[in-house]
């Protein structure tokens, strides 16, 4: 049996880089740039009023000119205008390009104005680009804005469009299926006899997936039918780009999956981890057209797939994509937890982030790894490492929110 982190790195050494396609920015949302973008002129371009109010030679009020002509308004939008003399005055409005001459905007709260003239106090401390923003002074022409790898969020985005690319190169979306296998498990707008249950498991992963920005997600039950999980992943391996399965991957007489991967041709990287819960997870790959899809056997019970998905399969498929690695969050544990097995625990728990900065985890104590009752008022799950017994009440460890 391998460690967690063994297999965190049989995972992410194995998982290669996904191919790009070109987007539409309005679309690009959430995904993985694969370019670099660059600025296409400085910004901002010109020296930009930052208040509404008059611009003006700052060299004239310190030598002590008070009254100044007015001698236009520039508006934002419109070329740059002139002072008419280094005594003339300018109304300007913010996003305006400061007028030649001028060096400095007073705001309008600071001026009167009165019969074609601003009068202006003594005591303002005006110099050179005061309430100006300076041409080039965010970024030169050419500057690398965006480095590839990035997950494009909302300020990306401003970037993009501020540099005119209407287009992103960006990593394809993966093709994901999610089988779950069982004979006792029935859909959900079916009444169960007493000896099934309703499926959970499919749909939990799917939305996780979904929650996590993996929106091509596809849902397929299959019964625990040698010949037909045969067919049908046969079928499947032959259109998806990453495969994940839930349950038959155990001790059972019924747990065929690891069997029937292989059979199919997908070679297994790893199966059986010291952890709890998920200590039956199967891990392996398929070649396929060259490339090498990832197939996650994940074990049935709601719980222990949840947690693999989070732990294992979420942080794959990110690298797979080249998105950049999130970094670990720490939380002290609120209990004092004991655990005696050469096991790695994965404990859900509740977030709390105190007023003194810190953020600590209550440890739900759940029945077993089919309680996913209780999960659900969890946030997330601390990662106990394998080789303690005793975890006290304070001792930091990482936590691993759940996706949402
Ligand atoms: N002799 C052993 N037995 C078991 C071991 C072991 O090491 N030796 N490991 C246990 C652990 S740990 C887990 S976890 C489970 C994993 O079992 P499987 O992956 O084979 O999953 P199943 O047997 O198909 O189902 C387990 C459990 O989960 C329920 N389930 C499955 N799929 C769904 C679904 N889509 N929605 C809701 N619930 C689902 C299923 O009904 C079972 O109750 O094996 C232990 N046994
Ligand atoms: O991995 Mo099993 O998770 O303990 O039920
Ligand atoms: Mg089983």
């Amino acid at each position: 049996m391998i460690t967690v982190q063994e297999a965190e790195k049989l995972i992410l050494d194995s998982i290669g880089s996904i191919e790009t396609e070109e987007i539409a920015l309005e679309k690009a949302l959430g995904r993985c740039l694969r370019e670099s973008v660059l600025a296409d002129r400085s910004l901002p371009p010109f020296d930009r009023a930052t208040m509404d109010g008059i611009a003006i030679n700052s060299s004239s009020y310190n030598t002590g000119l008070r009254k100044f002509k007015i001698c236009g308004t520039a508006a934002a939008g419109s070329p740059q205008e002139a002072l008419s003399d280094l005594k003339s005055a300018m109304e300007i409005m913010t996003g305006a390009a400061l007028p030649l001459h001028a060096d400095c905007v007073v705001k309008i709260e600071d001026v009167e104005i009165k019969g074609g003239k601003a009068l202006l106090p003594d005591g303002l401390k005006l110099d050179f680009h005061t309430a100006v923003h300076s041409q080039a002074s965010d970024c030169k022409t050419g500057d690398e804005l965006l480095s590839p790898n990035v997950k494009i969020s909302a300020k990306e985005i401003a970037i993009a469009a501020s540099v005119g690319k209407s287009k992103l190169l960006v990593s394809k979306t993966p093709k994901i299926t999610i089988v779950s296998t069982g004979d006792e498990l029935v859909s959900i707008d079916q009444i169960p006899e007493s000896h099934q249950i309703r499926r959970s498991n499919d749909a939990t992963l799917g939305a996780a997936l979904e929650s996590a920005g993996f929106q091509e997600v596809n849902l397929v039950h299959i019964p625990d039918d040698p010949e037909q999980i045969e067919t049908e992943l046969r079928q499947i391996l032959s259109s998806c780009d990453a495969l994940i399965l839930a349950g038959g991957v155990s001790k059972g007489k019924f747990d065929y999956v690891p069997e029937i991967l292989a059979k199919l041709g997908v070679s297994i990287r790893f199966q059986w981890v010291s952890q709890r819960p998920g200590k039956p997870m199967w891990y392996g790959q398929f070649s396929r057209d060259g490339s090498r899809l990832p197939v996650f056997a994940l074990p049935g019970n709601p719980v222990s797939c949840f947690t693999c998905l989070r732990r294992y399969v979420v942080p794959a498929l990110e690298k797979w994509l080249q998105m950049p690695a999130s970094k670990p969050v720490y939380a002290k544990i609120s209990h004092d937890m004991s655990f005696k097995q050469e096991l790695t625990l994965f404990v859900p728990a509740m977030i709390e982030s105190r007023p003194s900065g810190e953020l600590w985890a209550k440890p739900l104590l759940f029945n077993t790894s089919g309680d996913f009752i209780s999960v659900a008022k969890t946030d997330g799950f601390l990662e106990l490492p394998r080789g303690r017994k005793v975890f006290p009440e304070g001792e930091a460890f990482v936590f691993y929110p759940w996706p949402r």
